[in-house]
């Protein structure tokens, strides 16, 4: 036989999320020039009272000396809490209500105020357990019935053990006062809930700290609005990502740790193995022998354009949704690229260089002005194709290559190919992305096809450059002069040492990777991969995923949201519908799209779903995840 399941709460700062007499002051000292005086007082004695260092009935008399209320005060009191019960009680509302004859509220705070919110919840007021006001003829209140237990200390566990409940005792509260049912015995476990206040001197004694709702009833396996709770999703965050995602990931109730470096593979290995969300740049590698590590990963977030450092196949076939920032810093390359572009063109490395070591080189010579001069791009996608329309304003003349049918901006010339671009130009910039087959696409062949005194540019990936061609292109003078952004080996943080065959060229800029480090592009990633994550968490919505299907979803309300990720083979969708229909359960929408290795499912479901249903769809064959969203 199941064993009867009672659940104990409080009702100020738990159930709602203030506390009531703080309330109380607001409204008896509107418009009053103590109002702030006198508010503070009662909110030290209201926490003396709750941290156990003053005697309950003590602070609850002088709070009410203080507060000097009357029954209309009371009846609007009741009104504004309706309007302030905690977040995570009004999304699981519906469960609540279902769970009426299981909940006791027991309260220090009164009846008078306390019925009327629990009963506007769904809940029974019969079942409030609380102190009762004395009032005089002329509806103010002159004191409390001192008789009630609850009006001193260890009131609660009183009034517990008098109710003498039938199987487990769950005790929910923020405070002293409830741990000491606990500490009595007459509860089985005690969870402080800390979504509306944390309470240092009751933490240590709890049985288990609860941020929220979800994550008691996720503890006691019951039913509730998340299927997993956002306290217990754990972020990652690795390579010194704008703070803005910390903030926006933690304002979600996800646990955050931030890293300013990235990890090495069997680093990686190690520490993703519970993490829900991986966020890197461009340094860290997520590997398929990183994802079969990762036992609980839902997403990775790349804080960058390019995701060449991520197997998204591996990632694809475990399910993995992975997100990027594909505009975000697309304008600091293209301001980068324009600033080298003039630097070497007038061969400013080396005269600067120069000055530094005292030498004054006043001289025109090898300096040229960058109009009508022929810029070769090669890769015109958003990069690419921006900094066309930038250099053209500046009045040079644009070639473009792209493996891609691509149209010319402005007046841009199309090349049929890289060959055929390379004799053409003045300037050559790489603007392609990381793909394997991108790996050494230019080396000694391709630089003896530039025209001799010609300018390399590499903002794209380190590994499409043969660097030592590129090392013997400078010192023979065919090249005048490159700028360098990316290499094959870069330093995993600003702590190692950077190495490269390029370092003390003539007319050579080297730089750290930051072609897209700029306030403004670190600032637009940080806010858009985060919300693209949680977007995704929250909705299933996958709009930008680099690997999945693009699904584009609003939140549901009222109904259960199921998701439902598969291998790529006919029936799935129809396999999934029998065994809804097989527990009676009716659709109120559904969604599915495919690419080539999975497909996704949104099912809209009206009805609550039990175990054995979600056992069942979890064991279709070709299922990689299945997730209850609420
Ligand atoms: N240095 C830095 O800090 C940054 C570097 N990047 C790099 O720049 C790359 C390009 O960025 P987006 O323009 O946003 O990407 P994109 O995907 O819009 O454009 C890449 C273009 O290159 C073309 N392409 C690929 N391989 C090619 C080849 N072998 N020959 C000719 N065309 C080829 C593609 O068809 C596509 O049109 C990123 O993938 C990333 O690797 C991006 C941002 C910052
Ligand atoms: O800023 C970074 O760490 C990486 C920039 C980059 O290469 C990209 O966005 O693809």
């Amino acid at each position: 036989m199941i064993k009867p399941i009672n659940l104990i709460i409080d009702f100020d700062s738990t159930f709602t999320r203030v506390e009531a007499l703080d309330v109380l002051a607001e409204i008896v000292l509107e418009g009053d020039p103590r109002q702030s005086f006198v508010l503070d007082k009662i909110q030290d004695i209201t926490n003396k009272g709750m941290d156990g260092s003053l005697d309950f009935r003590a602070s609850l008399e002088q709070r009410l000396d203080l507060l000097q209320a009357d029954r209309r005060d009371i009846e609007e009191l009741a009104e504004r809490l309706k309007g302030q019960i905690s977040r995570s009680f009004l999304r699981n509302q519906e469960y609540f209500k279902s769970l009426r004859e299981s909940i006791f509220i027991v309260s220090n705070g009164f009846t008078d105020f306390i019925k009327p919110v629990v009963a506007h919840y769904g809940l029974n007021p019969d079942r409030v357990i609380a102190n009762e006001f004395i009032y005089d003829e002329a509806g103010r209140i002159i004191d409390f019935n001192k008789d009630n237990p609850l009006s001193r200390n260890g009131g609660k566990s009183e009034v517990i053990k008098q109710l003498d409940l039938k199987g487990d005792v769950y005790v929910i509260g923020d405070g002293a006062n409830d741990l000491e049912i606990r500490k009595a015995g007459y509860a089985n476990k005690f969870y402080l809930f800390t979504e509306n206040v944390e309470r240092e001197k009751v933490m240590a004694e709890a049985d288990h700290i609860a941020p929220n709702l979800d994550e008691i009833l996720y503890e006691l396996k019951m039913s509730r609005s998340l299927s997993y709770p956002k306290n217990r999703i754990k972020v990652l965050l690795l390579e010194g990502v704008h703070p803005q995602a910390v903030e926006l990931f933690e304002k979600e109730g996800y646990q955050v740790e931030y890293m300013t470096s990235s990890l090495s593979e069997d680093e990686l290995c190690e520490k993703i193995t519970d993490v829900n969300v991986i966020g890197i740049r461009s340094k860290t590698h997520i590997t398929e022998k990183v994802i079969k590590s990762a036992k609980r990963l839902i997403n990775v977030a790349a804080f960058c354009i390019g995701t060449n450092q991520i197997d998204l196949d591996a990632c694809t076939r475990h399910g993995v949704a992975v997100f990027n920032a594909p505009y975000s810093n697309t304008r600091s390359v293209v301001e980068l690229a324009i600033a080298e572009i003039i630097m070497l063109v007038r061969n400013l490395p080396d005269k600067a260089r120069a000055m530094h070591n005292g030498k004054w080189e006043k001289s025109a010579a090898g300096a040229q002005e960058v109009r009508s001069k022929k810029l070769g791009i090669v890769g015109y996608g958003n990069i690419g194709a921006q900094l066309s329309v930038v250099a053209e304003a500046m009045g040079m003349d644009v070639y473009y290559y792209d493996l891609e049918e691509k149209l010319a901006l402005g007046n841009a010339t199309k090349c049929d190919s890289m060959e055929e671009l390379l004799g053409l130009v003045d300037v050559v910039t790489l603007h392609v992305d990381g793909r394997p087959e991108n790996n050494n696409i230019f080396g000694a062949k391709q630089f003896d096809m530039m025209k001799d005194g010609a300018i390399f540019i590499n903002l794209a990936r380190g590994k499409v450059v043969d660097v030592k061609a590129l090392r013997e292109n400078i010192l023979s003078g065919k090249l005048k002069g490159c700028a360098v952004d990316v290499f094959p080996r870069e330093p995993k943080s600003n702590d190692e040492p950077f190495e490269s065959e390029l370092m003390g060229l003539p007319n050579t800029i080297l730089t750290p990777h930051i072609g897209g480090s700029t306030a403004e592009a670190q600032e637009n990633i940080g806010s858009f991969v985060p919300n693209k994550v949680i977007q995704y968490i929250n909705t299933g919505s996958t709009a930008g995923s680099v690997n999945f299907p693009n699904l584009q979803l609003q939140p549901v309300h009222h109904a259960h949201r199921l998701l439902h990720i598969h291998h790529n083979v006919p029936k799935v969708l129809a396999h999934i519908d029998q065994i809804l229909a097989k527990h009676n359960i009716n659709i109120l929408s559904q969604y599915l799209k495919t690419n080539e290795q999975i497909g996704y499912v949104i099912t809209d479901v009206d009805r609550a779903y039990d175990d054995d249903l979600l056992e069942e769809l979890k064991q279709i064959e070709p299922t990689i995840w299945f997730r209850v969203l609420y």
